[in-house]
């Protein structure tokens, strides 16, 4: 279970700067539910990400998650619990290290352990097999540096590093956003199928409001630093992009610039 309880945070506090990006957002996600995020420009959707990943800590409100409170923990404290893929596919992983490197990282996640213990044989069986599952023929790159590989593999690469250890929460940040939209298609199947495979939380930041109703189980959509709707079940089921649109522009009392949220 992860709870967002009354988060407010403010960049520049005190300075001509002073900007409210979460403005007591309170947000509850059931075990096993993958949410789908979406919001204009601004909105504040990295900035939850963030505030559940802990790299940026609220000024009032409270995080909980796996039933534990993790307020004010630094990211590292969190790593265990938490797996994030970026919008850029060089930000979850390095691309000097071999595919196997990154995968022996991102399997010591949260934990004191090198390299020594990470890259023995039943290890680098694991990831051949975990590498094989996702059909792109990467388990016979082990030892190709990541840095060579495209961007909609290093994705799937990044994708499998976030799940590779138990975790309590997968958060995706526009991680499909930067890739062709073949590739994006393909990126975003395999979140869908490793989600559903580990049975995983999810919170996914999309900018697309198809694939917002198109994967997962509840969308949320944020304006100003606060959630304006929260539609799951059924009624979800029954809508379509021009039904979100209008959704939005009755929860605000505007109407909303298409520019804003792209419908690709
Ligand atoms: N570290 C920071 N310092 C100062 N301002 C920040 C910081 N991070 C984000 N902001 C500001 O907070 C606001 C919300 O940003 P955020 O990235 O959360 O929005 P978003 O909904 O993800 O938008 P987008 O869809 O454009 O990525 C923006 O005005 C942004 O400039």
């Amino acid at each position: 279970m992860i709870a967002v309880d009354a988060v407010q945070v403010v960049f520049n506090a005190g300075t001509p700067l002073q900007n409210e990006v979460l403005r007591g957002l309170s947000l509850d996600i059931a075990e096993g539910q993958f949410v789908t995020v979406i919001g204009s420009n601004g909105a504040g959707k990295s900035t939850l990400l963030n505030v559940l990943a802990g790299e940026v800590q609220p000024s009032r409100g409270r995080v909980r998650i796996g039933g534990r409170d993790v307020t004010g923990q630094a990211p590292h404290q969190r790593a265990a619990l938490v797996g994030r893929v970026f919008q850029d596919p060089l930000a979850g992983t390095c691309g000097e290290l071999t595919i196997e490197e990154n995968l022996a990282l991102a399997a010591a996640r949260g934990t004191r352990r090198g390299f020594g213990r990470a890259l023995d044989t039943a290890r680098r069986t694991r990831f051949r097999e975990a590498l094989a599952a996702l059909g792109l023929g990467l388990e016979h790159r082990l030892h190709d540096r990541i840095g060579l590989l495209s961007g909609g593999q290093r994705q799937a690469v990044s994708l499998l590093m976030a799940t590779l250890q138990p975790l309590q929460i997968l958060l995706l940040d526009e991680h499909t956003a930067a890739l062709d939209p073949q590739t994006a298609a393909l990126v975003l199947r395999l979140s869908c199928e490793l989600i559903a495979e580990h049975r995983l939380t999810a919170l996914m930041v999309t900018h697309s409001m198809r694939q917002a109703l198109a994967v997962g189980d509840r969308t949320v959509m944020l304006h100003r630093g606060d959630v304006v709707f929260d539609v799951a079940g059924v009624e979800r089921a029954r809508l379509d992009v021009p039904d979100l649109l209008a959704l939005f522009e009755r929860a605000r009392g505007e109407t909303l610039d298409q520019d804003d949220l792209l419908l690709a």
